[in-house]
């Protein structure tokens, strides 16, 4: 009998730190946490690459506490029924603040300006009078009355576009995608860029709110760098794939580029200069690891527990209150006749339908059937066996 169908204990595993009341979520009555499970029911995730990662037979879903899902395996989950969860906005405050604080710092080359004082440690009492001798060496520029292009106005990218405003700089944005939510949450004054080249043009400070994708892959490069006004900031909270770097270093060897602020610092990138390179902090507050590890985790417990899904990144959202005694639940390809064969497996067994809620995207689908019936004894492996044989099926639960 497949442990899809047993009443057991669940076993979450986690491969980053995940906040302690997102934990908490799981009570101990149902569920375990274990680290060293090769055979997770859920696994939830930050940024650990799970690309080699395996993916045990009992995996239902692997949420990423967190908005990037470059770092899972998501082609691969969803042709195996595995759903993929993320937390859509959980951390968007901390990241925006992270942004416009560097925007400012960078702005004032505070960065440069502490690191400098700090070496005049040993200077005992000349060091006042060195450091107004020396500060001139950091004259900055004030952000108010310049442009500010946002690509991707997504959580993130809509709330920097409008404290920019609040800040006094004019702020164009580019998003070809952006949802009907956003929209409405963005300010009027944040003007639209119809192609990402106008933006590219206008801006004196670029920050970058995408997620990585074929599509967004290296979208910082010799060709998009000659749209650009000499002497940009640009700001890439996203994903270091976003830039091409060999076209970074030299356009900040050659000014093109004034400087380049990431929060994904590798080996080129500490060698190129004009950097300013932050050690990946952007969600790394207390407040936004808590609300990115309840959200994961709240999300997790609802579809192991009812089969509901929501703000999964590789399948449909899902809500069908409990209106039945027993659950079938089937990931599937979306081809015809699948519902019709799986109704007919339930009634094949004298069972009857309460209600039942069918979703697809894209190449797969989503149905959950409610039954009408107590379903006991032999007619449990059997209803399961049915569907689970049904052609095009890809995983099937009994909850
Ligand atoms: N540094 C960090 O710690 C940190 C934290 C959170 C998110 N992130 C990164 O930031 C990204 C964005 O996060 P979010 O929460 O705003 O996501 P989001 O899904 O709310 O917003 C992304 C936006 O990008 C838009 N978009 C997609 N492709 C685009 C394109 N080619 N051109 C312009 N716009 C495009 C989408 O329409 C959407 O509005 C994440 O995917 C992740 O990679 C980094
Ligand atoms: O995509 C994200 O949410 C961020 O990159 C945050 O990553 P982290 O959870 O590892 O801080």
């Amino acid at each position: 009998m497949s442990t899809s169908i047993l009443n057991k204990m669940k076993t979450i595993k986690t491969l980053n730190n995940i906040a302690e009341n997102g934990l908490k979520v799981f009570n101990k009555e149902n569920y375990v946490i274990d680290n060293d499970s090769d055979n997770p029911d859920a696994i939830v995730v930050r940024s650990f690459n799970m690309h080699q990662t395996p993916l045990g037979d009992d995996l239902k879903a692997i949420a990423r506490a967190g908005a990037g899902v470059n770092n899972i395996p998501v082609e691969k989950c969803t042709e195996q029924g595995i759903v993929v969860f993320n937390t859509p906005g959980a951390n968007a405050n901390a990241v925006k603040e992270m942004v416009l604080t560097c925007l400012m710092a960078s702005s004032r080359n505070l960065f440069d300006g502490v690191a400098w004082t700090k070496t005049l440690v040993n200077e005992g009492d000349q060091i006042p009078k060195l450091v107004e001798a020396g500060k001139k060496q950091f004259v900055g520029n004030e952000i108010k009355g310049k442009t500010l292009g946002v690509i991707g106005l997504g959580a993130i990218g809509a709330l920097v576009a409008n404290n920019a405003l609040d800040l006094d700089m004019d702020v164009i944005g580019f998003d070809p995608f952006i949802s009907v939510d956003t929209a409405w949450n963005l300010s009027r004054n944040v003007q639209r860029a119809m192609t990402i080249e106008e933006l590219f043009a206008s801006a004196d400070y670029i920050t970058v709110h995408v997620p990585l994708t074929n599509d967004t892959r290296g979208m910082f490069n010799q060709g998009t760098f000659s749209i650009m006004k000499q002497g940009v900031q640009i700001l890439n909270f996203s994903r270091g794939e976003l830039v091409n770097e060999t076209d970074m270093e030299q356009a900040l060897e050659n000014g093109k580029v004034g400087r380049y602020i990431t929060d994904f610092p590798n080996e080129a990138v500490l060698k190129m200069k004009n950097t300013i390179p932050v050690p990946h902090l952007g969600a790394s507050t207390a407040e936004s690891e808590e609300n990115c590890a309840i959200m994961a985790a709240r999300q997790v417990k609802d579809f192991l527990e009812t089969g509901n899904i929501k703000n999964s990144v590789n399948f449909p959202g899902v809500y069908l209150p409990y209106a039945g005694k027993q659950r079938v639940a089937a990931f599937h390809k979306n081809v015809p006749n699948m519902v019709g064969q799986m109704t007919l497996s339930i009634s094949s067994l004298g069972l009857n339908i309460a209600d039942m809620v069918n979703r697809s995207r894209g190449e797969y689908a989503y149905t959950m059937i409610d039954i009408d019936n107590e379903v006991t004894g032999d007619i449990l492996p059997a209803l399961y066996e049915k569907i689970a044989q049904i052609e095009g099926v890809v995983s099937t639960r009994l909850i």
